[in-house]
């Protein structure tokens, strides 16, 4: 994984519980990585003692900041934990964040099931060749 690109951690309310039990689970990997995340997604990462940008709360523009580092070729993958559930006041940014990352072909992790395979895939990249 290239060193200076971040990966974008996002989760909404209904799926912090979710976020915290798999960035524990791969603290390992996280804990060598540059992390960003929205605003109180980020406050969660921090207090399970790991280093993270933290940006602004989703609804106040945090997914936009991230959409704009998409764009800009400063991240490298988004794990985000979205609540299909719920209903979330800033809708049109999730949208413009998911159209970014496919416009720049930069992986997106919507739920916890393919956010496990695409960390898998970022541990064989750095060599540790251990599939659970
Ligand atoms: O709203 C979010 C994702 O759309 C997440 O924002 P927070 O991390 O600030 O709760």
């Amino acid at each position: 994984m290239p060193a200076e690109k971040a990966i974008a951690i996002i989760a909404h309310d209904g799926k912090k519980a979710e976020m915290v039990a798999f960035v524990k689970d791969h603290s390992v990997l996280f804990q060598k990585t540059k992390l960003v995340a929205t605003g109180t997604t980020g406050q969660y990462v921090e207090q399970i003692g790991l280093k993270v940008k933290k940006l602004l709360s989703g609804p106040k523009g945090g997914d936009a900041q991230i959409a704009s580092l998409v764009a800009e070729g400063k991240v490298h993958a988004v794990l985000f934990f979205r609540d299909p559930l719920g209903k979330h006041p800033h809708e049109p940014d999730v949208q413009m964040l998911m159209r970014l990352c496919d416009l720049h072909n930069v992986p997106l992790a919507t739920n916890p099931a393919t956010a496990r395979l695409l960390v898998k895939g970022f541990e064989l990249e750095q060599g540790q060749n251990r599939i659970s």
